[in-house]
């Protein structure tokens, strides 16, 4: 698809020599956990492991920055290399996004990347999340959401840009876009993500209150697909993956771009003024001060 290579090219664009060196094992693979053929051989990078199995064709993506899987600038681009050396790799036909860390899929961004940092790197900050968007919410690939913990803002956009979302049925695990509760509003092509998922009244609602949604509201009000006890979330995620692969790649993903397409347009047409709405808002001071004391906030949460 020619909006796909676009996108691989912004990818490649945004990649810095560093940040694929630092403690990365791209390109290596090392034997997965338990052996197996060599379709079992595990590849990825400091954050994101990646889980391939080339007899099915599905490899488990599992984000690993602990503790809760923060979206940092590093983890937001190795998931992008990853996804994408999926995608060029034609054995593989589907992803499931998990997490490495106990009890969280993703904490959304990771605030330590726009509080007290200047205008420019929040602006790269914020081309990588628009990436891992598009990268996702276009993908060729089917993407299963294992959602097996907290999933508030950031982590709720991977999951929303998934196929589909089985999340784990423990009233921890919420999921929602909080951003209003930290004083921030979602940018436009996540609330039409949204829209597009749960419709418009229950996402005017849920996004206006930064409603996160305990599994059986969740599943209620249709922003995940499945509620299932912790211990099944990656079986049901696998059987989930096979309905969907039971249909034919191409039929699936003409159909799959037919109905994201204008979404992910809206976006792409505008890509530049939406990064400098999103640096010039949150280098309000006002915003700032907001988003330090929500920072202050979870941290005495531990003590
Ligand atoms: C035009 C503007 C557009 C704005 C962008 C809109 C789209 C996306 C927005 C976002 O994603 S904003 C971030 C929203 N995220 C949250 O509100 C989640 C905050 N975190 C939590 O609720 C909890 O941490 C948790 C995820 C439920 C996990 O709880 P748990 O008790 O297991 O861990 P904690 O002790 O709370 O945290 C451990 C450690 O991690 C730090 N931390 C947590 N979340 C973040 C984060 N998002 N960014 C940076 N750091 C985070 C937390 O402060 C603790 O740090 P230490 O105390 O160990 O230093």
């Amino acid at each position: 698809m020619a909006l796909a290579s676009g996108v691989r090219f912004a990818a490649r664009a945004l990649l810095r020599p560093w940040a694929l060196l630092r403690g990365t094992t791209l390109g290596r693979t090392e034997p997965a956990a338990g052996g197996g053929g060599d379709g079992a051989r595990r590849f990825g990078s400091q954050r994101v492991l990646v889980e391939p199995d080339a007899a099915s064709g599905v490899a488990v993506m599992k984000l690993r920055n602990p503790p809760v899987n923060a979206l940092s600038l590093e983890l937001l681009t190795e998931l992008v290399i990853s996804l994408e050396k999926l995608e060029n790799d034609k054995t593989f036909r589907g992803v499931i996004l998990t997490s490495d860390c106990p009890r969280v899929f993703c904490a959304g961004l990771d605030l330590t990347e726009i509080c007290g940092r200047n205008p420019a790197h929040c602006a790269e900050y914020w081309k990588a999340m628009q990436e891992l968007w598009l990268r996702t919410y276009l993908s060729s690939l089917v993407l299963v959401a294992a959602i097996n913990g907290a999933c508030p803002a950031g982590g709720c956009i991977i999951a929303l840009s998934c196929d589909c979302r089985v999340l784990a049925d423990n009233p921890k695990y919420r999921i929602g876009l909080n951003e209003t509760l930290l004083g921030i509003i979602a940018p436009f092509w996540l609330k039409d993500t949204y829209v597009n998922t749960i419709g418009h009244r229950a996402s005017e609602q849920a996004l206006q209150l930064g409603s996160l949604f305990p599994p059986a509201e969740a599943l209620q009000v249709g922003l995940v697909d499945q509620v299932v006890p912790e211990d099944q979330v990656q079986s049901t995620a696998l059987s989930e993956m096979a309905r969907w692969l039971a249909v034919p790649d191409h039929a699936r993903q003409l159909t799959k771009n037919m109905m994201r397409k204008a979404t992910a347009d809206r976006l792409l047409r505008q890509r530049d003024a939406d990064t400098q709405n999103f640096v010039s808002f949150v280098c309000r001071d006002s915003i700032q001060k907001s988003l330090q004391a929500y920072l202050e906030k979870l941290r005495q949460r531990k003590g």
